[in-house]
């Protein structure tokens, strides 16, 4: 994909020392003396670089609390006053823009909920022409990379180069262990098409519960992510949102304190080691491929076969065997079965193709 961003670097919008970037604050801003009373504590944890609060929260369903608006504002000023920590806030619409702006919020966000929608990421572009504030993007609710790098892509054309992008993890069809799937790949994918882009995890909303936030906040530093943006509350079990996965500010400075930071680059010591390592994953690839390569070439006889005597290219019974006696072999070998049984399904995807493309073939 031709893809390009021009992008300034995190550090020269925000002075981390060279640490994470780490946002804290509530996931709502409730009351005056809430949103005092949690950044004075975040304050005084010393972690935090930036406060964050919701003051206008898409809910899912009607009923719930969807924020104080315009009111929470004045509130966070006086926390930015207080504390000295710049603001980040959601963004959802250009009025949200300017309220934000006018009230000295020093830092936007726009949530997973917007980015679905070109309209809405195209006029908060439009709203964001010739501002100088950074713009954080929350992944989509979907797994979609695409519309992802569109909503970058849409900001930067419009002169946003402080830009950042939140992984906070995909909606989920199926319940699973976390709220929202954090499907690293699509991620992955981002950063490796734009290493120059901040990546920010956002483990409160990929994990939904405390007890997860600890490895999924661990497993984005380990991917090298530029920071963190986690929930934090005076008193999490009576927040009016998010109840189940935010943190006293005490907690998150314990949390944060037994995260391991990553470094970017390894030393020159450890070059010729890894070096060493590499070639020979590099010569453990070309085998695989190479054992790949002759499976497929078995696998065109088999369609020859089935070819001439018009036999189907799927064989549920003997595809079941397959799935299960790798899964055996791979066990044996101490593999991840996640990872046996995708490349498996994979490989027969390839097979069932190949197949079906040798047996339709018009013979000249
Ligand atoms: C190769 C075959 O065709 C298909 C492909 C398979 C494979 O790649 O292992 C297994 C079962 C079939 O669905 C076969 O019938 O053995």
């Amino acid at each position: 994909m031709n893809a390009s961003l021009d992008i300034q670097p995190l550090s020269s919008w925000i002075n981390t020392d060279g640490k994470p970037l780490v946002i804290a604050g509530p996931c709502s801003a409730e009351t005056e003396e809430q949103v005092l009373e949690t950044a004075a504590q975040i304050k005084e944890e010393g972690f935090a670089h930036v406060l964050r609060a919701g003051v206008w929260k898409p809910r899912t369903r009607p009923g719930s609390f969807e924020g104080m608006g315009e009111a929470a504002l004045p509130w966070l000023q006086a926390a930015k006053k207080e504390t000295g920590l710049p603001l980040a806030i959601e963004v959802a619409n250009p009025q949200h823009v300017e309220l934000a702006l006018k009230y000295g919020v020093d830092i936007l966000w726009i949530g997973a909920r917007t980015t679905v929608n070109p309209f809405n990421v195209q006029e908060l572009a439009d709203a964001l022409k010739g501002v100088d504030v950074p713009v954080l993007v929350k992944n989509p609710v979907n797994p979609d990379l695409q519309l992802w790098i569109g909503a970058l892509e849409r900001l930067n054309q419009a002169g946003v180069k402080k830009l950042g992008a939140i992984h906070r993890g995909f909606s989920n069809a199926q319940e699973t262990k976390f709220r929202n799937s954090p499907m690293w790949q699509i991620a992955i994918e981002l950063k490796t098409l734009f290493p120059q882009l901040p990546v920010i995890g956002d483990p409160s909303h990929m994990a939904g519960k405390r007890a997860y936030l600890f490895e999924v906040a661990q497993r984005a530093l380990d991917l090298n992510y530029e920071g963190l943006i986690i929930e934090s509350h005076r008193d999490p079990d009576k927040a009016w949102s998010d109840a189940s996965q935010q943190l006293t500010p005490a907690a998150l400075g314990e949390m944060l304190h037994e995260l391991h930071v990553r470094r970017k680059e390894y030393g020159s010591e450890y070059q010729t080691q890894l070096e060493i390592i590499r070639s020979k994953l590099d010569n453990l690839d070309r085998e695989l491929l190479e054992t790949l390569a002759a499976r497929m070439s078995l696998v065109e006889k088999i369609a020859e076969y089935k070819r001439d005597n018009n036999v189907a290219a799927y064989q549920v019974d003997r595809f079941r065997e397959v799935l299960n006696t790798r899964q055996d072999w791979g066990k044996s070998l101490n593999l991840f079965p996640t990872l046996v049984d995708e490349l498996f399904k994979l490989v027969h995807m390839e097979s069932i193709r190949k197949q079906t493309e040798v047996m339709n073939q018009v013979s000249a």
